[in-house]
């Protein structure tokens, strides 16, 4: 689990997060929603570490991230997987040495070992066999895939995913939410979802934070979302007269069941 604390964000003068307290559970998908320019990425970088708050705290379970020394960091460091916004996957190396790569970085596996483990990752997301072939000679949907093994090859306990359905159709887009509620599952893992992608909303949305101008606007789960009273959340949801037509058709038919 990991826990934030009046969590508080400046860059100078622009006030970006202000006073969040929220709650990311193990072994489900934890949402990040709002609109543009809300602090989701912010809110992101700063559960990574990769900020520091201005004021505030995040904790890992019981742990204050920015109380740690360098070495007890790295240790977090090391059950933390990232799957980045276009994949960030190195173009000049293999799908297997991109995989392998974090292992070079954080491990003493022999290479044998590590060949064993890229290719039980690559099973994972169901991509065996592609280790020869590199990102250019894959699809995007594939590619995210690989960025899904690479990020599992230390076995997270905490996995961050910015944007994971970007640049993808809905079709695959839902394939990938899929594979990593699956993968969360399974293993038990925090995993933290920054999105626009309202099938990932509505599909995978165990726990779902919305932030409006940088503060905790509604939080709670895909079967909340219809029948919520929030405004915010309901304007951010359902933004379209075509969509607002949709969900009151959806409650209407939903209170005539009952
Ligand atoms: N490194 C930075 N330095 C200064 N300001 C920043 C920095 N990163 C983000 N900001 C500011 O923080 C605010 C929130 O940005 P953020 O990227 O978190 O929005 P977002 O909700 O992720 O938006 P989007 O959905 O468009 O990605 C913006 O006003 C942005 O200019």
């Amino acid at each position: 689990m990991i826990r934030t604390e009046n969590l508080e964000k400046s860059f100078g003068e622009n006030h970006v997060l202000k006073g969040v307290s929220t709650e990311f559970y193990s072994g489900k998908p934890n949402l990040i929603i709002g609109s543009s320019g809300a602090g989701k990425t912010v809110l992101l970088k700063l559960l990574i570490g990769l900020f520091e708050p201005t004021d505030g705290k995040v904790y890992y379970d019981d742990t204050d991230l920015f109380s740690l020394s360098d070495e007890a960091l790295r240790q977090i460091r090391m059950k933390v997987g990232m799957l980045f916004q276009g994949n960030a996957l190195f173009d000049s190396m293999s799908v297997g040495e991109n995989i392998r790569f974090p292992m070079d970085m954080f491990t003493n596996k022999t290479a044998a070992e590590k060949e064993k483990r890229v290719d039980e990752c690559l099973e994972m997301v169901n991509m065996e066999g592609i280790n020869e072939r590199f990102p250019s000679e894959v699809s995007g949907g594939m590619q995210k895939r690989v960025g899904i093994a690479r990020a599992m090859v230390l076995e997270p306990k905490y996995l961050f995913c910015d944007e994971p359905n970007s640049g993808l159709d809905p079709q695959t887009s839902i394939l990938i939410d899929e594979l990593i509620c699956d993968l969360t599952n399974r293993n038990n893992i925090t995993t933290v979802i920054n999105t626009h992608d309202m099938n990932s909303v509505m599909g995978i949305g165990d726990n779902i934070v919305l932030l409006k101008d940088g503060q905790l606007a509604w939080q709670g789960d895909k079967t909340q979302v219809l029948e919520s009273d929030s405004e915010v959340l309901q304007d951010f949801i359902f933004a379209s007269p075509f969509l607002r037509r949709l969900r009151e058709d959806a409650l209407k038919t939903r209170h005539a069941q009952e």
